[in-house]
């Protein structure tokens, strides 16, 4: 074979995050609901997976099993080959402060924090010193185009704003992983955009980005989609990004 038709030899990275059977089934006064139901994923760094499906699909209920927010009833998740079940609290608490950030539709700022403290918020909480929680700071709020609006208070930005900051802020500490639920539902078009792109270009420098959206355009620029159906899986295959 020529050597210009010799395949590219992939690269072969583990996963991130990896569901095995992964499964929920909440108890309540009007009987049992399943929201999720036997979901294998795999997600590799670099890569930008949407979930998808319609309202009560169990799009939130899998975020949070995926993040460690929640218990499964059935079937194991593992984050960067550690089982979360596995995990004593304190290894837990470590991982989300670590290597996990989660980004809401309801963006999760504190109110009397201005942008740019509630971006430090994280570090603080990893005990990285002054300087370099400044420096980072910085440079957080400089990647998502907020570095005029650090001193402003979240009531005092707009929802797309504020939306970035929450991206900001969970970016601080350098997650490997990072999860949204929604995050461009509170947005007009313009702002899911410029968020879009920011979770484009996230995945594109190597984090694992997982997002819940109803939004097609968001879903048209993943590398795989996810459709859930009464919490059941129907995955697409994979596609490498342009
Ligand atoms: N804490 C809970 N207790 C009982 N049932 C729950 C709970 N959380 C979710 N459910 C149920 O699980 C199913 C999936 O809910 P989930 O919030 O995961 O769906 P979703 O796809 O995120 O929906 P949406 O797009 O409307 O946010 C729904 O039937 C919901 O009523």
């Amino acid at each position: 074979m020529n050597a210009l038709h010799t395949a590219a030899i992939p690269i072969i990275a583990d996963p991130i995050l990896r569901a095995d059977g992964l499964g929920r089934v909440f108890s309540t006064r009007a009987g049992e609901v399943v929201a999720c139901e036997g979901i294998d994923l795999e997600v590799y760094p670099g890569e930008l997976l949407v979930v998808r499906g319609a309202s009560g699909a169990g799009k939130s209920t899998l975020l949070r099993l995926l993040g460690g927010l929640d218990s499964p009833t059935s079937g194991e998740v593992w984050v960067d080959g550690r089982l979360y079940s596995g995990l004593t609290q304190e290894q837990s608490v470590e991982l989300r402060r670590d290597d996990l950030a989660f980004v809401f539709q309801s963006f999760g700022l504190i109110p009397v924090l201005t942008a740019a403290q509630n971006v430090e918020l994280p570090l603080r909480m990893k005990n990285v010193d002054a300087t370099a929680r400044d420096a980072r700071v910085a440079e957080v709020l400089a990647l998502v185009g907020l570095t005029d609006h650090a001193a402003q208070l979240p009531d005092e930005l707009s929802g797309g704003q504020q939306q970035r900051v929450g991206i900001a802020r969970a970016l601080a500490v350098r997650p490997r992983l990072l999860i949204a639920d929604e995050p461009t539902a509170q947005l007009d078009s313009g702002n899911a955009s410029v968020v879009m792109d920011l979770l484009a270009g996230l995945a594109a420098d190597g984090i694992a980005v997982v997002v819940a959206t109803h939004d097609p355009d968001l879903a048209a620029r993943a590398d795989r989609v996810l459709e859930l159906h009464d919490g059941r899986t129907r995955s697409q295959p994979a596609r490498h990004r342009a």
